[in-house]
C-alpha cells in the first residue's frame, strides 16, 4: 500500500461499489468503440443526484440555466458568480458523471487573458471537470490559452445561443454551403488546437454525420441527428417541466410538469380542506 495516492481521480467509493469515473479519456474511448454517450444539463444538487445515480455520462452545467432556472428570455444575463454556483451544487452531487460547465458570455470573448482567468475560477471554485465555450475561429486564442491550463475544452457550434441577436432566431443553422463549410473548418480547429468534444446543435442530420466521422473526438448533438457519438437535451425538456419548448429534436420521457400540478393542487385542497395534516401527522 502506498503512503499517499489520489484514487478519487480515477475511481470512488460508491454503496461498497467501486465506480469508475467517466474522464475525456474514457469518452474518447467510447467513441472508439461505437458506444453512444448521454449528456443532460443540470444546475442543482438534488436533480444531479437523480441524473448521475441513472448513469448519464456527461452532466453539462449548461448557460441555458439564465432561462430555466433564472427566466430569462435569452442565455445573455447569466453571471460568472452564477454559474459557479450552480456548478457548485452539480459538483457536490456527483459520483460517476463527467461534469462540463458552460462560460457564459462575456466570460470569454475576445480577450484570452479574460478568458483564462475566467475558466480557472470556475475550476477552482466549483469542482467541475471542463468547460464549453461558444464557437470557432473567433475564440481560438481563448480555447488555446485554456487549454495550456491543462483546463479540458469542450467546442459547440452550429446554433449558439449566445450568438442569438447576431442571428435573430433560433432556426435551424449551417444549410447553406458556405456556413456548413465554415461550421467543417471550424470543427476542424477546434479538434486540432485540443478540445476533448464537441457539441453540435441544431444543423443538418448529414452534416452532423460527415463532422462526427471524419473527427476523432466525440461529437454530442442537439437536433444534430443519430449519426454523432452522443446526444444532449435540457433535462427540463425532456421530463416534461418546460410546458410550451416544443422543437422537433426534443423527445419527452415525462409530463412531469402535470405530475407536479397534480400533486400540487391536492396539497392545496387537503390544506384548505382540513384534511392535511391530520392528528397522525402531529406531535
Ligand atoms: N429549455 C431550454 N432548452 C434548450 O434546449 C435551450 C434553452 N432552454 N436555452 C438555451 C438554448 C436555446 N436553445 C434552443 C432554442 C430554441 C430552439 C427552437 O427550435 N425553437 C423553436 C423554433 C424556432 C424557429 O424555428 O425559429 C421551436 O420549435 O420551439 C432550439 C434550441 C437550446 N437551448
Ligand atoms: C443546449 C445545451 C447544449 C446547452 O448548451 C445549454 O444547455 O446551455
Amino acid at each position: 500500500m502506498e503512503a499517499y495516492s489520489f484514487p478519487s481521480l480515477i475511481t470512488r467509493m460508491s454503496q461498497h461499489k467501486e465506480v469508475k469515473l467517466v474522464t475525456t479519456h474514457q469518452l474518447m474511448a467510447m467513441k472508439q468503440r461505437q458506444e453512444k454517450i448521454s449528456m443532460l444539463t443540470a444546475y442543482d444538487f438534488s436533480m444531479a443526484k437523480i441524473l448521475d445515480g441513472a448513469g448519464v455520462d456527461v452532466l453539462l452545467v449548461g448557460d441555458s440555466a439564465s432561462n430555466v432556472m433564472a427566466g430569462h428570455e435569452t442565455t445573455l444575463p447569466i453571471t460568472l458568480d452564477q454559474m459557479i454556483y450552480h456548478a457548485q451544487s452539480v459538483v457536490r452531487a456527483v459520483k460517476r458523471a463527467f461534469v462540463v460547465v458552460d462560460m457564459p458570455f462575456g466570460s470569454y470573448q475576445g480577450n484570452s487573458s479574460v478568458a483564462l482567468q475566467s475558466a480557472i475560477r470556475i475550476m477552482k471554485e466549483s469542482g467541475g471537470h471542463g468547460v464549453k465555450l461558444e464557437g470557432g475561429a473567433e475564440i481560438k486564442d481563448s480555447i488555446i490559452r485554456i487549454l495550456t491550463a491543462g483546463i479540458p475544452v469542450m467546442g459547440h457550434l452550429g446554433l449558439t445561443p449566445q450568438s442569438i441577436y447576431k442571428f435573430g432566431t433560433y432556426t435551424v443553422r449551417a444549410k447553406e454551403e458556405a456556413e456548413a463549410q465554415k461550421l467543417i473548418e471550424d470543427a476542424r480547429l477546434l479538434q486540432e488546437i485540443g478540445c476533448f468534444g464537441l457539441v453540435l446543435e441544431k444543423i443538418p442530420a448529414v452534416l452532423a454525420k460527415q463532422v462526427a466521422e471524419e473527427l476523432t473526438i466525440p461529437v454530442i448533438g442537439i437536433g444534430a441527428g443519430p449519426d454523432v457519438d452522443g446526444q444532449v437535451l435540457v433535462v427540463h425538456d425532456m421530463l416534461g417541466l418546460s410546458k410550451g419548448f416544443e422543437p422537433r429534436f426534443l423527445r419527452r420521457y415525462a409530463e412531469l410538469h402535470d405530475v407536479m400540478t397534480d400533486a400540487v393542487s391536492r396539497y392545496v385542497e387537503d390544506v384548505k380542506s382540513r384534511s392535511f395534516p391530520t392528528k397522525e401527522e402531529g406531535y
